[in-house]
C-alpha cells in the first residue's frame, strides 16, 4: 500500500504528506503542556493566592491552546492536500488503466467503478489520518507517560497496572474487529455491484422477468450486510466502557492514593490533577491508535484491490509516452499498413502480418465474420494500441512519430456501440470539433439522417441528452454519434458497423449523401454486410486476423473464393457493384 500512495503522491503533495506529521509535532508538544500548566497554577498560583502567577501561566495555557490549534490547522490543511491530490493521480491513473484494458475477462466495468470510487476514497482517509495520526498517537502516548513520570513520579505506578491491562484489551479489540470490517466492507461492495447491475441491467431484468428474483437476491445481500455490521459493531462494543472504566478506576486509585501522599506532603494538588489530565490523553491516544488500525485494515483491503487494476497495465503500452517524443504531421491521407501484427494478449495474435495500401481519397471497405480482427484495425489506426509489430502510417508518416492528438485530427471514427453523454445534443455533437456552427452541424445531422428528429426537438442542438443518451432511441443514436464524427470534416473517416441500426433504406440515402459529401476523401467503411462495402474502390476481406484478399468487387468476385461465398451466403448470387 505504501509503494501505491508513494507513487502517487507528487511534487507539493509529497512535501505536504511529510510536513504534515512534523507540524503535528508542534501540536503535541503544546497539548503536553496544558496539564504541567494546570498544576503550577494549582500549587504555585491558587494555593499560594499569586495572582500574578495564576494570569500569566493562564495566559500561557491559552497560548499554547492557540499555537495547537495552528498547528494541527496547518496539519490537516496539508494532509487533505495530500489525500487529495493523492486521489486525484490514483483516479486518473485507474482510469487510464482501465479505458486501455484488453484482458479477457478482467474487471467488468461496475467493479473498476466501485475501486476507482470507493477503495481509493479508503486510502485517501488513511492518508488523512496518517499525516495526523500516526504521529499524534504514539507521541501523545510515549509524551504522556513521560510527562507523567516527570511530574508526578509517585503516582506512575498506576500507570504500570493500568496501560498493559488496557494495551492487552485494545491488541484483543483490533484482533477481533479487524477482519469483521474487512467482512463487513466486502458486504458493502457486494450490494453496491447488485445495485449497479440491476440498474444498468434494467431493461433485461425486466424484459426477462427478473425482478423478483433480483429482489430477492439484493434481501439476502442486505440481511447478509445486516449480519457483518452487527457482529463487526459488536467486536468493538466493548471498548468505549472498558476503556471508560480502566480510566475512571486510574482516576479513583490516583485520587484516593494521591490523596493520601497529598496529606502527608509528597505530592500536591496540582501534581494529581496534572497526573490524571495525563491520563486521560494517554487513553485517548489509545482510542485513536484503535481507530487508525480499524482504518489501516480496510485501507489495505482497498489498497489491494486498487493494485488489481494496476496490474492489468502490465498488458498494456501507454500511447501517450510515445507520443511525446515527436509530432510529425502527415502530409496528406493516404493509409499504409506494413506487415502489421497485433495481440490484445501474447498468446493470442488476432492481426497476423496484415499489409495494405488505401491511396489518399480512396474508399475502402473492410469485411469479415464477427471476431475477424476489423475493429481491431481501426484501433491500432487510431493508437489506442502501440505495441503492435510493423509499420502503419497516414499520409507518409509513421503514427508512431505523431502525437495522439494529430492522429485524432486526421482520424475522425464513428462506432457501432458509441455512447452518448449527458449534456445537449450540441455538446455531444461537437466533440471533435468545439466551434462547428449551426450550418455545419444541419449539414452532419442531414448526412447521417438526424435532422428528421432533431427537428421536432422543442429546442433543437440545444435539448438536452440524458446519461447515456437514454432519452434517444437506438437508431437515433447511432445517427447521432455517426453525425458527431462527420462534424469534424476529418481528412479520414472511419465508420465501424456505425449504420447496423439503420434500415436498408435509409443506410443507402445516407451512404450516397456521405459519398457526395467526400467524394475525394479517404473514407473506411467496415462492415459484415456486403452490400455495405460492394461500392467501395476497394474491399478488404479479413479473415480470423489475415488478409485474404484486397480488390474491388469484381476482382474478388474472380479471385477470392472466400469473398465469393460471403457474397453467395450474404446476397445468394454475384450482384452487380453498381446496381
Ligand atoms: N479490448 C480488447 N481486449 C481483449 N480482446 C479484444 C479486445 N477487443 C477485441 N478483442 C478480441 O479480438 C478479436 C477481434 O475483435 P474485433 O473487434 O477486431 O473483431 P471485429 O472483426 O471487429 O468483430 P465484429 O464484426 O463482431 O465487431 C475478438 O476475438 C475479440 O474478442
Amino acid at each position: 500500500m505504501y509503494h501505491i500512495v508513494m507513487q502517487h503522491i507528487h511534487g507539493r503533495a509529497r512535501w505536504a504528506f511529510f510536513l504534515a506529521p512534523l507540524i503535528m509535532l508542534g501540536e503535541v508538544f503544546c497539548d503536553l503542556q496544558q496539564p504541567t500548566l494546570m498544576s503550577e497554577i494549582i500549587d504555585q498560583g491558587l494555593s499560594k493566592g499569586d495572582l500574578n502567577f495564576v494570569i500569566s501561566h493562564a495566559g500561557l495555557m491559552l497560548l499554547f491552546a492557540v499555537l495547537g490549534l495552528i498547528f494541527g490547522g496547518a496539519c490537516g490543511a496539508l494532509g487533505s492536500y495530500a489525500s487529495l491530490k493523492m486521489g486525484e493521480a490514483l483516479r486518473s491513473h485507474l482510469l487510464t488503466v482501465a479505458l486501455n484494458d484488453r484482458q479477457a475477462g478482467s474487471l467488468p466495468p461496475a467493479t473498476l467503478i466501485t475501486r476507482i470510487t470507493n477503495d481509493v476514497t479508503q486510502m485517501q482517509n488513511l492518508v488523512m489520518m496518517v499525516t495526523r495520526g500516526l504521529v499524534r498517537s504514539p507521541m501523545l502516548l510515549i509524551g504522556g507517560v513521560v510527562m507523567s513520570i516527570i511530574v508526578c513520579p509517585d503516582l506512575a505506578p498506576i500507570l504500570f497496572v493500568v496501560m498493559p491491562i488496557l494495551v492487552v484489551f485494545l491488541l484483543v479489540i483490533v484482533r477481533l474487529s479487524v477482519p469483521k470490517y474487512t467482512a463487513m466492507q466486502q458486504s458493502v461492495d457486494h450490494i453496491n455491484q447488485i445495485m449497479r447491475e440491476n440498474l444498468q441491467g434494467a431493461k433485461t431484468i425486466k424484459s426477462y422477468v427478473l425482478e423478483d428474483h433480483q429482489h430477492a437476491d439484493f434481501t439476502t445481500s442486505n440481511q447478509h450486510l445486516q449480519q457483518t455490521s452487527q457482529t463487526a459493531a459488536m467486536a468493538t462494543v466493548l471498548l468505549s466502557p472498558v476503556i471508560q472504566l480502566m480510566l475512571n478506576l486510574g482516576v479513583v486509585v490516583a485520587l484516593g492514593y494521591g490523596g493520601q501522599l497529598a496529606i502527608s506532603n509528597t505530592i500536591s494538588n496540582g501534581q494529581i490533577i496534572a497526573f490524571v489530565n495525563y491520563m486521560i490523553q494517554i487513553t485517548s491516544a489509545m482510542i485513536q491508535t484503535v481507530n487508525i488500525i480499524t482504518a489501516f485494515s480496510r485501507a489495505i483491503t482497498s489498497a489491494t484491490r486498487v493494485q488489481a487494476v494496476l496490474d492489468m497495465a502490465a498488458f498494456q503500452v501507454a500511447p501517450a509516452q510515445v507520443a511525446a517524443v515527436a509530432d510529425v504531421k502527415p502530409h496528406g491521407s493516404q493509409i499504409e499498413f506494413d506487415q502489421v501484427s497485433f495481440g490484445y494478449q501474447q498468446s493470442r495474435p488476432i492481426l497476423d502480418h496484415v499489409s495494405f495500401t488505401v491511396p489518399d481519397g480512396q474508399w475502402l471497405g473492410v469485411i469479415g465474420a464477427t471476431g475477424a480482427g476489423k475493429s481491431t484495425l481501426i484501433n491500432l489506426l487510431t493508437r489506442r494500441f502501440d505495441d503492435y509489430h510493423g509499420t502503419i502510417k497516414i499520409g507518409g508518416v509513421d503514427i508512431q512519430q505523431m502525437a495522439l492528438s494529430t492522429v485524432h485530427a486526421a482520424v475522425a471514427v464513428a462506432l457501432q456501440d458509441s455512447l452518448l453523454f449527458s449534456g445537449t445534443v450540441r455538446s455531444n455533437l461537437t466533440y471533435g470539433r468545439p466551434d462547428a456552427t449551426d450550418a455545419e452541424l444541419t449539414n452532419a445531422t442531414a448526412i447521417a439522417d438526424a435532422q428528421p428528429f432533431i427537428a421536432q426537438l422543442p429546442a433543437k442542438y440545444d435539448a438536452p441528452v440524458e446519461q447515456a443518451g437514454k432519452n434517444f432511441s437506438g437508431g437515433q443514436r447511432q445517427r447521432l454519434n455517426l453525425a458527431r464524427a462527420i462534424v469534424p470534416t476529418t481528412d479520414i473517416l472511419v465508420l465501424d458497423d456505425a449504420t447496423s441500426a439503420v434500415d436498408q433504406t435509409t443506410n443507402a440515402a445516407i451512404k450516397s449523401r456521405l459519398r457526395e459529401q467526400r467524394a475525394d476523401k479517404t473514407t473506411l467503411i467496415i462492415s459484415q454486410r456486403v452490400t455495405n462495402v460492394i461500392d467501395c474502390d476497394q474491399i478488404l476481406v479479413l479473415n480470423n486476423g489475415r488478409l485474404e484478399a484486397i480488390g474491388t468487387h469484381a476482382e474478388l468476385m474472380q479471385q477470392s473464393p472466400f469473398y465469393r461465398q460471403l457474397v453467395t451466403t450474404q446476397l445468394g448470387g454475384a450482384p452487380d457493384a453498381n446496381a
